[in-house]
């Protein structure tokens, strides 16, 4: 194959500035877009390396070469900062720049040993995206997603070319030359780059809208004040495991909960106080549930659980567990410790074709209130 160098120079340039450009634009308003800018900004610097490359042999050597590496740095600094970002780390300080500052070192100390700076340059590459694969692999960051996955790949790809290329240049294979013309393997390892650039600015990109996505499907089905299901979403669950029950002919039960006295709790402390205890025995009760059980809130005060394969009598013994567990758990608020308690009503048995999800519901309500009214702080199964 052969590549017609200056053409392609051309194309590779102009695509990496368009790319550049329509990831600034999409910074434009989004929950990320520092992130994205950082990324637009790595990928303007890569277009000016490209620039500045070209200059060999029309500029006095060996500006272009420490140009030009100083901009591929510069754009690996930027990525790393805007993975950074994304991940909420708290600020990069001047860390992420320091690297920086070694390109025109590195060029002054070696000006005339092009070995020693081809060799120097492509170390601070394998440093830098080192640097980057850590960040990705942190097992500190909760982090999942195809667009991880791909920047995993093509910066691991990256990483292991230019180790190859270290040792190519530390055992003297690499040719070095006077770099005033672009030979064929040059136009190679550009357009390579070039696809790695594309690849790793689609997988952020990617990541980015994942994030977005999973803030959307969480705002939609969780209540943010406890961190369970809301409304919708334990109702949704509900009807999903009232039709499997009947289609199996399976135990399902059902606990309706309520906090008991909620509004002195708000009258003595505050609402924020008042918020923080709902947190707090959300957490109590979700962390004694098993998996396959699921709990939201249903309304104010009010929780819904929902407990699968299970019989009346196995849901009383939880429901007595999760009441006597709230009461030993108060809610430390400043100073004072908030106690609190929770009355349940339990329906549950084997489902037949005749009950509904809304039917079950009414049930353990009912059976709710029965608690209410015969003192709190207890449990009371259905009749119906
Ligand atoms: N802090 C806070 N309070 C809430 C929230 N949702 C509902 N409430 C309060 O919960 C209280 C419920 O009061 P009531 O329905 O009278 O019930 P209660 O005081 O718990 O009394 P019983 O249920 O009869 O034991 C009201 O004061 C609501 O304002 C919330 O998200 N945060």
């Amino acid at each position: 194959m052969k590549l017609d160098v200056p053409t392609l120079f051309v194309a590779v340039t102009l695509l990496s500035l368009l790319t550049a450009v329509w990831v600034c634009v999409m910074a434009w308003g989004q929950p990320s877009r520092e992130a994205l800018w950082a990324w637009g900004a790595a990928l303007l610097s890569f277009f000016a390396g490209n620039l500045l490359f070209a200059l060999q042999g029309h500029a006095p050597d060996p500006l272009p070469l420490i140009s030009g590496n100083l901009a591929c740095a510069a754009s690996l600094a930027l990525m790393q900062l805007a993975l950074w970002r994304f991940q909420l780390r708290k600020g990069l300080g001047l860390r992420g720049l320091l690297p920086l500052a070694l390109v025109p070192l590195f060029g002054l100390l070696f000006a005339n040993q092009q070995r020693v700076l081809l060799g120097l340059f492509t170390l601070l590459f394998v440093v830098q995206i080192g640097l980057i694969l850590g960040a990705l692999l942190d097992p500190a960051q909760k982090q999942h997603g195809r667009g991880r996955y791909i920047l995993l790949i093509t910066f691991g790809a990256v990483e292991l070319m230019l180790l190859a290329r270290l040792l190519a240049v530390v055992l003297g294979w690499e040719r070095v030359g006077s770099g005033v013309e672009l030979d064929q393997w040059q136009a190679m390892v550009f357009i390579a780059t070039l696809a790695a650039v594309i690849s790793v600015t689609l997988g952020f990109v990617y990541m980015i809208m994942e994030r977005a996505e999973l803030r959307n499907f969480e705002l939609a089905m969780k209540d943010m004040l406890t961190g369970l299901s809301n409304r919708r979403a334990i109702s949704d669950q509900l009807h999903a495991a009232v039709a499997r029950a009947q289609r199996q002919g399976q135990l399902l039960s059902v606990l309706m909960m309520d906090i008991d006295h909620f509004k002195r709790i708000n009258d003595s402390y505050g609402h924020q106080a008042g918020d923080r205890v709902l947190h707090g025995i959300a957490q109590t009760l979700s962390s004694r549930l098993r998996a396959q059980d699921q709990i939201g809130r249903f309304g104010g005060e009010e929780f819904l659980v929902v407990l699968p394969d299970t019989g009346l009598d196995g849901a009383l013994i939880l429901a007595e567990a999760l009441r006597a567990a709230v009461e030993a758990t108060p809610t430390q608020w400043g100073v004072h410790s908030i106690a609190a308690t929770i009355s349940i009503g339990v329906r549950g048995g084997v489902v037949t074709g005749a009950d509904t999800a809304d039917g079950l519901v009414g049930a353990a309500d009912a059976a709710m209130y029965q608690a209410k009214a015969a003192g709190r702080n207890r449990v009371e199964q259905s009749s119906r």
